[in-house]
């Protein structure tokens, strides 16, 4: 529960020598997200100003010492952690020390949230190899989030592209290990889950469609028999549970589906089944959440795009969404 009469937000600057503090600079220029909540960046001050020269905009923010100090008297804060020298790195290449520092400061970010200081954290985009590099041993950020939470299960990514949700049965594991991992109870726990963050998100009754795995859905057991042996039997068991669930569908043409049956969240059996198709119907307003943690955790559903740090091209209307999203998420569930 929110201690002000606006949600208060941490906002971290993500990898520094990706896009992170770009996009945090030129997204809280719009009045609109400022109005939002109390934003309280966490991150060191130096990298912040990077930033500012990099998108070539200036950031007006209350410095605060401590969580304590924050109030409503001003829409943007900084809390500086000092922990991070821009000579320390170089923009568009990977780092670990960044790396380290930027699991840092999501440590610091999640306390505050877990003591509610915070109502929500957004993150701009970190790299999984610099945080695992720089000593977080995990095999993604939402892992590493769960633990810090001490939650085992229960968790996963979803990504919201406008009014189109997207979840899979597995995420950020190697392809060839993803067919012994499309079990039936994984399929129903992914259906359950999908179910039970939408109604959280204020969908009273979410209509959920399932992708196949194999191409056309195995036609028939030819070309694959996940669909038969374990996603069917999945499906079905939702149904029995009251989920409005529809599925196995091929998943080269799942989206379409869109147009004459709309559903609300798809369930996709791997990471980039879903998100090709959702990145390209809307790349500039994908966001992904951190679902099923205490915490509300979201961040842009791109990444930290090295090939373009500097340059000020950056595009942060991704970051906004994330933002946005954020607070609703925040004012849903605390
Ligand atoms: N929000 C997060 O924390 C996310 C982090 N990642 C991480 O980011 C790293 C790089 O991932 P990639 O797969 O290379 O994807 P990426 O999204 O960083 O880059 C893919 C392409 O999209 C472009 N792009 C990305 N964001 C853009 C923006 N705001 N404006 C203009 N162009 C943009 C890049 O320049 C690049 O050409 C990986 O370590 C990945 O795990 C990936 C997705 C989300
Ligand atoms: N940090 C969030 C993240 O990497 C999720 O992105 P994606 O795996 O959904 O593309």
């Amino acid at each position: 529960m929110s201690r002000h009469n606006k949600p208060t937000m941490g906002l971290t600057l993500g990898e520094a020598p990706g896009i992170g503090p770009e996009l945090v600079v030129k997204a809280l220029q719009d009045d609109e997200i400022k109005a939002l909540a109390t934003w309280v960046i966490i991150g060191d001050e130096r990298v912040l100003h990077q930033g500012e020269a990099i998108a070539k905009l200036s950031l007006p923010y209350q410095k605060a010492s401590s969580i304590d100090e924050v109030n409503d008297s001003h829409p943007v804060w900084l809390i500086d952690l000092g922990n991070l020298d821009p000579q320390s790195y170089e923009l568009g290449v990977l780092s670990i020390h960044s790396g380290k520092i930027t699991g840092e400061t999501l440590i610091f970010a999640l306390e505050l949230a877990k003591t509610q200081k915070l109502d929500g954290v957004v993150y701009a985009p970190l790299n999984k190899e610099a945080l695992h590099k720089g000593g977080f041993h995990f095999q993604d950020e939402i892992h590493f989030f769960a633990d810090l939470l001490n939650c085992q299960e229960g968790f996963g990514e979803i990504n919201v592209m406008d009014t189109l949700w997207v979840t899979r049965v597995t995420s950020h594991v190697p392809l060839k290990e993803v067919s012994a991992l499309v079990t039936k109870e994984n399929v129903l726990k992914t259906i359950q889950f999908a179910d039970e963050n939408l109604r959280k998100a204020g969908y009273q009754k979410p209509k959920i469609c399932v992708a196949a795995l194999n191409p056309h859905a195995g036609d028939g057991g030819l070309l694959g028999t996940e669909e038969i042996e374990e996603i069917i039997p999945a499906v079905e068991e939702a149904k029995d549970k009251g989920i409005e669930v529809n599925g196995p569908f091929p998943a080269d043409t799942i989206l379409l589906r869109r147009d004459t049956d709309p559903f609300d969240c798809l369930v996709g059996m791997y990471h980039d089944q879903a998100q090709i198709g959702m990145k390209l119907l809307g790349f500039n307003r994908g966001v992904t959440i951190s679902g099923g943690l205490p915490v509300v955790l979201t961040t842009p559903a791109h990444g930290t795009a090295f090939d373009i740090a500097g340059q000020g091209i950056a595009d942060p209307q991704p970051m906004k969404v994330a933002m946005k999203l954020g607070v609703r998420l925040s004012q849903n569930l605390n």
